[in-house]
């Protein structure tokens, strides 16, 4: 499909080239949902709902099919499609409490976008840094080891 990033539905690995491919491959389960850029407008209302910025692009509200909220990122810049790829198949095999699940994603040219589950009040950093109510330092010390579990389990996905 010639519109595509090049990242066919259930093949992204296929981005994966050579050496790297086979580590890839190994490891891949890929158990996400494809969306059309035209189903995402659809969950986003036409992207009327933006969560907030981030360094890559958007974040929009959305409501999926099953009724659940999803956070829709798109990207209005990346680095490469193979980054792109990388992104969506780490995240696709992360199964943690503390890490964001990662949903679905688009790959229509001029639409990557990735679709995760809705994460409601607020981002860690409002939390402790921007809450008028104290946390205490054993709740920053259980955050601070949450974090080094996910980030534990992230590294652990990435091929070296
Ligand atoms: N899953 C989510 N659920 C609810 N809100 C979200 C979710 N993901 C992102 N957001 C909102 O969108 C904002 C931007 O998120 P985004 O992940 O793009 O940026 P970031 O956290 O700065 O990371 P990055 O380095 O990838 O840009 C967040 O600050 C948050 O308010």
């Amino acid at each position: 499909m010639e519109d595509k990033l090049g990242l066919p539905e259930n093949k992204l690995r296929d981005f994966i080239q050579g050496a790297d491919k086979a580590k890839w491959i190994a490891k891949n389960n890929h158990n996400i949902k494809y969306f059309t850029e035209d189903e995402i407008k659809r969950t986003t209302s036409n992207y009327s709902t933006s969560l907030g910025n981030g360094s890559f692009g958007k974040v929009y509200n959305g409501i999926i099919d099953d009724n659940s909220a999803v956070a829709v990122k798109r990207y209005s810049r990346i680095d490469s499609e193979e980054e792109f790829a990388k992104e969506v198949i780490v995240h696709s095999q992360v199964n943690h409490k503390n890490v964001v699940k990662l949903i679905g994603c688009c790959t229509e040219k001029n639409a990557p976008i990735m679709v995760f589950e809705y994460v409601s009040n607020g981002t860690l950093c409002e939390n402790p840094h921007g809450s008028n109510v104290p946390v205490y330092l054993d709740k920053r010390f259980s955050i601070a080891i949450q974090c080094a579990e996910a980030l534990e389990i992230v590294l652990h996905i990435l091929p070296t």
